[in-house]
């Protein structure tokens, strides 16, 4: 798979390991803002690039696979193709966004944890229209039943249990859960068992959590070492051993990125010589600093104990705040705000929940009604867990690259909120 990837140079002077919120350029958010609306998630396409050709250049033996539940938008999946990146896909929807933006069904590989009828139904489905060689990734012998009985043999990978967790809070850490792959203690028998069904096994796959920091080097190394014992000890030739994704991205403004080359050297080190390629399975760490989401403050009010800011977007537009009380850097874009004074700040959204809150007492250059303050690292699962909770239509993304500008996700409006109701006509 790796061999038909593209040659590029990746001494890239201008690759910095992180964009920091501070150096989009002010003047072009708000004119982004003011062209395409508030509230808005802008989406830089070089920078996915960027930090594609970074991991590349620190994994150059691996087949990097972009778990596009980080960031499912057309150009972005075209982007990362072209660069050379497989599309891992949590689900038959992200699967037919893969094939749809025109990555080869070779490039796909689908994750199914727990997999509804339908998403099964739709994948063979595509399978059997000419998509013949994407991979089924199951973790479950469920699974296994379910796909012999729709008539698929083709492309599988085996998800383990590795029973080792990690990432940025523990509703991300998945590798000691037991919702996800089959336990490692019998991974060899699945092995075994898929491929006497007659399934065409290609690979084993594990995955420790998202979000994963310089500490959690141990785990991430434990997770490897079993995954190359296994691969060794496999009762089937394997052509990848996938090692999932989770590498981590500073999202505080005094966090230091991830190392790399230090991440890589364990990798490497954990594996051991083994008889097929190292896949990686990165989402946050290829898009989360490729974004910004804009929002525009509406209301400002002194309370007793800090100054709060209202603003137009909330948890249905960026969850991970409210969700794993994230930290998301935030910063007042208005003309003037250099020139004000930093000022304690509780930025809150329009949800009625308390939890629709950006950021507590935070020192941000002083809000006034109408400042446009963008909020950083949102590329990475911002749109893609946006809702409609307390009917509210979710927001454009624009995309940028080198100069150029589109709108690759048009705004809901209300209308798209409430077409699915129907007249009941009994009442
Ligand atoms: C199976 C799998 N692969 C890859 C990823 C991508 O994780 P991340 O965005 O942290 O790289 C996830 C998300 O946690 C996942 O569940
Ligand atoms: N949604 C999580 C990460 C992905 C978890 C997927 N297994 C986050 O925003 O951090």
């Amino acid at each position: 798979m790796s061999e038909d990837r593209p040659e590029f140079d990746c001494a890239m002077p201008e690759n910095p390991e992180i964009r920091r919120l501070d150096e989009w350029d002010g003047q072009r958010l708000r004119r982004l803002a003011d062209e395409y609306a508030s509230p808005l998630y802008v989406l830089d396409l070089q920078r996915v690039r960027e930090n594609y050709r970074r991991l590349f250049a620190a994994f150059p033996d691996a087949d990097v696979h972009f778990a596009a539940k980080a960031n499912t938008a057309r150009p972005v999946l075209r982007t990362l193709h072209s660069e050379g990146a497989g599309i891992e896909c949590a689900s038959a929807g992200e699967a037919v966004r893969a094939l749809d933006a025109g990555v080869p069904s070779e490039r796909v590989q689908y994750t199914a944890v727990n997999p509804p009828a339908e998403d099964l139904d739709l994948v063979v489905g595509r399978w059997e229209d000419g998509a013949d060689d994407l991979t089924i990734t199951v973790g479950a012998l469920d699974t296994l039943d379910r796909l012999e009985s729709r008539g698929y043999d083709g492309r599988l990978c085996v998800r383990v249990n590795p029973g080792v967790g990690a990432g940025h809070h523990e509703k991300v850490a998945t590798g000691a859960d037991a919702k996800f792959g089959v336990p490692y203690e019998r991974a060899g028998e699945a092995l075994a068992e898929a491929a006497d069904r007659g399934f065409d096994v290609v690979g084993i796959h594990a995955h420790a959590g998202s979000g994963i920091s310089g500490e959690d080097l141990d785990s991430h190394r434990e997770l490897v070492s079993r995954m190359g014992d296994l691969a060794r000890d496999s009762p089937v030739d394997l052509e990848f051993v996938d090692i999932g994704g989770g590498f981590g991205v500073p999202y505080r403004e005094d966090e230091d990125p991830l190392d790399l080359d230090a991440v890589a050297d364990a990798t490497r080190a954990a594996l051991g010589e083994i008889d097929a390629t190292l896949v990686i399975e990165p989402g946050r760490y290829l898009v989360a600093d490729a974004g910004v989401l804009l929002t525009t403050v509406n209301t400002v009010k002194p309370a007793p104990d800090t100054r709060v800011v209202g603003v137009d977007s909330g948890m249905t537009t960026l969850l991970r705040p409210a969700m794993y009380d994230a930290y998301h850097p935030i910063r007042n874009v208005a003309a003037n705000a250099a020139d004000r004074p930093a000022v304690a700040q509780t930025v809150t959204g329009p949800i009625c929940e308390s939890a629709d809150v950006f950021c507590t007492d935070r020192s941000i250059a002083e809000c006034r009604r109408g400042d446009m303050l963008a909020i950083g690292n949102a590329g990475a699962y911002g749109y893609e867990m946006a809702s409609q909770y307390n009917s509210r239509p979710r927001p454009a993304t624009v995309v940028l690259d080198r100069g150029q500008e589109a709108v690759a996700r048009r705004r809901e409006t209300i209308d798209d909120v409430t077409r699915l109701e129907q007249e009941v006509e009994w009442l």
